[in-house]
């Protein structure tokens, strides 16, 4: 059995032997030939190897140095250990450090390729099984905390994900995970193969919105020189989460009703009934109960949308979330941006708790972002609400340099921004070429 397209470093300072392995190797594979720890380190950490072709004893170690690093080597390769003095202790210990197998030399040819193509069929297994457990994350595990409240909604979610044409109300204040909540309703549903349509129906001109939600046919207006599908038809057998459904001019609330009753709406300027099946999730910060005392929002709507209503409190009112979401966005954002995150220690903790957080895990994550990108951890005292216990460093209360402020400002603005750098610029009031200057001089990476 010759194998075939993998990639191979062999570690062996033997130029006999070595030389043997690549020929034999790199007709059909992609081989690379090291004679020490020191540069076979250096291969595994910038390549990812199938196979490691590992010699026992080496000029500046033993094989097992390397074998016990392998770990940081992305993809860890699969080890095969060749050596002249064979030890049944030795054996032992390198399968026990993760070695596949273990070869004595002088070995067969044949030999070695039915031991390589093994190891690397076991290889592709692993990969295709940690892919597979990868994938099979629940939409669940975005939603972090380990608050009661968390606890109970993410059993909300499920019992109602199972029930696909539930229609469902998610109130709470900006910030407190809605539409991440609309999501994991939608992946964990049947409907999930179908897409989740978004429409944030604060975002949309009144006066275009009906034409965007229901479409239009040709001729309804005088630019309207084709017929167009909205977002309504556009999630059929998915799911229509109408972000800010507050924000509706009441006669699309009217038009909304009666696709929550019949499932059937028209086209603007058309007249032809189309049917679609789509659930509705509805999100909203405003109170839809006073919007109606004030007749801005319809009451039959409210009832029909609130079949099922998730209210999310907000972070101020589930303390318990706090610190794992700081730890849990820390780590997020130092990997995302390859950087070492700051450890939280029990002054910040006390300072976050103490804080209000009125832009809720939105603002939480857009902080530890900041803080991951200055390296430290940006004051939180002066919109703290509490009393904040008198452990305090005194450098969180000394008074910063222009040049951090500033620092501290374009990061601030760059992250809200997304990093996109013309409208952080446009934000800044400054033109692009200084903000990238800036950028630079503050180590401020892309
Ligand atoms: N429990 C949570 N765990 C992890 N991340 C969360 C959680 N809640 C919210 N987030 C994150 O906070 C940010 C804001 O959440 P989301 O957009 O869902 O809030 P929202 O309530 O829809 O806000 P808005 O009303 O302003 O549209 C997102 O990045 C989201 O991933």
């Amino acid at each position: 059995m010759t194998c075939t397209n993998a990639t191979i470093l062999v570690v062996e300072d033997d130029s006999i032997i070595g030389q043997s392995l690549v020929d034999h190797f790199a007709e059909h594979n992609q081989v690379h030939w090291r004679k020490d720890i020191a540069t076979a380190r250096e291969a595994i950490l910038v390549e990812a190897y199938d196979i490691l072709l590992l010699d026992m004893h080496l000029p500046d170690g033993e094989g097992v140095d390397l074998l016990a690093m392998l770990h940081e080597a992305p993809g860890s390769p699969q080890a095969i250990i060749m050596t002249a003095f064979p030890e049944h202790q030795m054996a032992v210990r390198t399968i026990k450090m993760g070695a596949v197998d273990y070869l004595e030399k002088p070995f067969d040819l044949e030999d070695l390729d039915l031991v390589v193509s093994k190891a690397i069929h076991q290889a592709y297994q692993s990969q295709h099984t940690q892919l597979q457990q990868r994938t099979q994350h629940s939409p669940l595990d975005k939603i972090v905390g380990t608050s009661a409240e968390i606890t109970s909604l993410k059993q909300i979610i499920t019992t109602v994900a199972a029930s696909p044409d539930t229609t469902v109300l998610v109130t709470g204040e900006t910030g407190t995970g809605k539409e991440l909540v609309a999501q994991a309703i939608h992946k964990l549903s049947p409907r999930s193969d179908r897409t989740m349509v978004r429409v944030n129906c604060a975002a949309l001109p009144p006066s275009l919105i009906e034409a965007e939600l229901f479409g239009y046919e040709k001729g309804a207006y005088t630019d309207a020189k084709r017929s167009r599908k909205g977002y309504v038809e556009m999630a059929a057998g998915g799911t229509l989460f109408l972000d800010e459904v507050g924000e509706l001019p009441l006669e699309t609330q009217s038009k909304l009703l009666r696709l929550l009753e019949d499932k059937t709406f028209t086209k603007v300027g058309g007249e032809k009934e189309i049917s679609v099946n789509a659930r509705v999730v509805a999100a909203t910060n405003r109170d839809l109960e006073t919007m109606m005392e004030e007749r801005t929002f319809r009451s039959d709507l409210y009832f029909r949308l609130n079949v099922i209503q998730i209210a999310l409190p907000s972070l101020k009112q589930r303390p318990d979330d706090i610190e794992p979401l700081l730890r849990y966005y820390l780590a997020h954002y130092a990997q995302r941006l390859g950087k070492e995150a700051p450890v939280p220690d029990e002054g910040i903790i006390r300072q976050a708790l103490a804080y209000h957080w009125p832009g809720n895990v939105r603002e939480l994550r857009n902080f530890t972002e900041r803080t991951v990108l200055l390296g430290e951890f940006p004051s939180l005292l002066a919109n703290a609400t509490g009393s904040i216990p008198a452990t305090e460093t005194p450098r969180q209360h000394q008074l910063k340099t222009l040049a951090e402020l500033e620092r501290e400002h374009i990061i601030a603005s760059y992250s809200q921004m997304e990093r996109n750098k013309t409208r952080t610029a446009a934000a800044l009031g400054i033109n692009r070429l200084t903000l990238r200057k800036k950028l630079e001089e503050y180590g401020i990476r892309d």
